[in-house]
């Protein structure tokens, strides 16, 4: 699946000023999307992708389109069919009065569309009587029958628009890859073909052709949906964009039609690949490649996989045991098995390294030992959280992934629970966020530059500490005009940069919600502008 990134990755070798672009530049980026943005070439190792055919601004839209498919998540809970609105055994919900599987409600806004519980679907979902094997008296057993629905949507398609299904036909599913994996095959064949096939009855659709549906999916679709509700989507166009861990592009779903609509994050030339990430940006090059090698079956070998300090972030390394001075990083991050060791080879005898050298295993185990605490930790929990980064200050560089999953947490919980409500935070506080945030930053301009969601949720973050310390120093007579006006001014930049790139954000979304109060922020400051004249 490629995952939808919304809230969904050392030090930055990049300065702040390198990976901003210029806001009135972006402004201007609102012309329609064309089939003259891109063009497809192809490789021995990617197959198909996507290249700029033309220069993009970043903002600008590269392609807006409507699903040709969509539907629950594998291993999903109980959903309306419909609207997909997770459906709960001690809540509302009803039974479609002709294929009895479940929706919402009899009038629910899904029945009969395109991209909801068509006719077509309730009609063959009725004749192969699969209503009566849901059981529910056992509400959470009905949730492993959702599993065949996309595939059943897909097969179809053969007959409703079958030149919809040819470009389905044209994904890529790995089959062979997948085969040999009996943990996803067999899998497959008992929730999804045997389902289809046995239970249904719908024995005119060959085992092979549903693993291969089944294989497109897993391969090509993508996570979508809005407000607790998570689908996936088949779209015509967009699963061309080839995979990069920085990618050069971001896109949105909106509720309307499922629509997908792709945008540049950053400038791209004509003829540099368009992409996306299909692994978390956030996650250490381990973690990622080993996501793509067992979810979308290659070998990610691009620039941030290929540099042992991830770009200079060194969002993987340890600090040396030994030493205490180096980072501990991979030999050879390109191979799952090459040792780590010290980078410590300073030519002052006193503080080299005398060598440190452990292997991917061990860091591996360690990794996964850490990771089980984090998920341990309770997001709203500031102290918690406080304290995993202090406890492994010495073990973890402080861009390490899990600190740096604790330290996007961190800037946006400082502020807002109870006993840390911006109002009442101290001096001290304030400065944690401000300094969690810049240090964040970072990071986040190098692995997801330009007009990123992340970015424009921390901007918008650390915006608020420094007004808050301002305006308290300024009451205090601690500040000269001059100091109030470059703190005014850096805070302006901050706000105009969150509030463009989360207005690009679907309206029922907290990001959008977070980009108009961005919007209302800078009018407050332009109010400051009467006081002490313009910024
Ligand atoms: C969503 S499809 C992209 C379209 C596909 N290339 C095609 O021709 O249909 C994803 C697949 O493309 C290939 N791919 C995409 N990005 C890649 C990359 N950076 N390196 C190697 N293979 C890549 C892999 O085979 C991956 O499973």
């Amino acid at each position: 699946m490629l995952k939808t990134q919304k809230k969904k990755n050392n030090r930055s070798s990049k300065s702040r000023s390198q990976s901003i672009v210029s806001v009135s530049s972006a402004e201007i980026c609102q012309e329609p999307p064309s089939a003259n943005n891109y063009r497809i070439k192809t490789s021995k190792i990617m197959g198909r992708y996507m290249v700029a055919a033309r220069n993009f601004k970043p903002g600008a839209i590269i392609l807006s389109e409507i699903p040709l498919v969509i539907g629950p998540l594998s291993n999903c809970e109980v959903q309306c069919l419909g609207c997909y609105k997770v459906l709960y055994e001690n809540g509302k919900y009803y039974k479609c009065k002709s294929c009895g599987w479940p929706l919402c409600s009899p009038n629910c806004r899904g029945l009969r569309q395109t991209f909801g519980h068509t006719e077509k679907e309730c009609q063959i979902l009725t004749n192969t009587k699969s209503g009566r094997l849901l059981d529910y008296t056992n509400f959470p057993s009905l949730s492993q029958h959702f599993n065949a629905i996309v595939p059943l949507r897909c097969l179809l398609l053969k007959q409703t628009d079958p030149s919809q299904y040819a470009i389905i036909q044209t994904m890529e599913p790995h089959d062979e890859i997948r085969q040999a994996i009996p943990e996803i095959w067999d899998v497959n064949q008992a929730t999804v073909v045997n389902r289809i096939r046995k239970d249904w009855g719908l024995s005119t659709y060959s085992a092979e052709e549903i693993h291969t549906i089944c294989g497109i999916l897993e391969v090509n679709a993508f996570e979508i949906g809005q407000g607790g509700v998570s689908l996936r989507g088949l779209y015509s166009t967009a699963f061309l964009m080839s995979h990069n861990c920085v990618p050069n592009t971001n896109h949105v779903d909106e509720d309307k039609e499922y629509r997908l609509t792709v945008r540049a994050s950053t400038e791209i030339s004509v003829g540099q690949p368009i992409t996306l990430s299909y692994a978390h940006t956030l996650h250490g090059t381990m973690r990622r490649r080993e996501h793509l090698i067992d979810n979308k079956f290659f070998e990610c070998s691009c620039a941030k996989c290929a540099d042992p300090t991830e770009l200079g972030t060194y969002m993987s390394a340890l600090r040396c045991p030994k030493c205490q001075n180096g980072w501990v990083i991979s030999n050879d991050p390109l191979n799952h098995e090459a040792s780590w060791s010290c980078n410590n080879g300073t030519k002052d005898p006193s503080c080299r390294c005398p060598g440190y050298k452990v292997s991917a295993n061990s860091i591996r185990l360690l990794i996964d030992r850490i990771t089980k605490e984090v998920e341990g930790l309770d997001s709203n929990d500031i102290q918690g959280m406080e304290s995993f980064l202090q406890k492994y200050r010495n073990v973890l560089h402080p861009n390490h992934y899990l600190c740096l999953g604790i330290k996007l947490s961190l800037s946006q919980v400082y502020g807002k629970v109870t006993g840390y409500i911006i109002n009442d935070l101290s001096p001290e506080a304030l400065n944690r966020k401000k300094d969690i945030c810049k240090e964040i930053m970072e990071v986040f301009n190098v692995i997801e530059p330009g007009f990123t969601r992340l970015r424009g949720v921390t901007l918008y973050e650390l915006h608020a500490p420094i007004m808050m310390l301002t305006t308290k120093n300024y009451e205090q007579g601690k500040l000269t005009k001059t100091e109030l006006r470059r703190r005014l001014r850096e805070v302006l930049e901050y706000l105009e940069e969150a509030a463009l790139i989360l207005g690009y954000e679907p309206e029922s979304t907290s990001e959008h919600i977070m980009g108009v109060a961005a919007k209302e922020a800078l009018e407050r400051i332009r109010n400051w502008e009467k006081l002490i004249g313009k910024l």
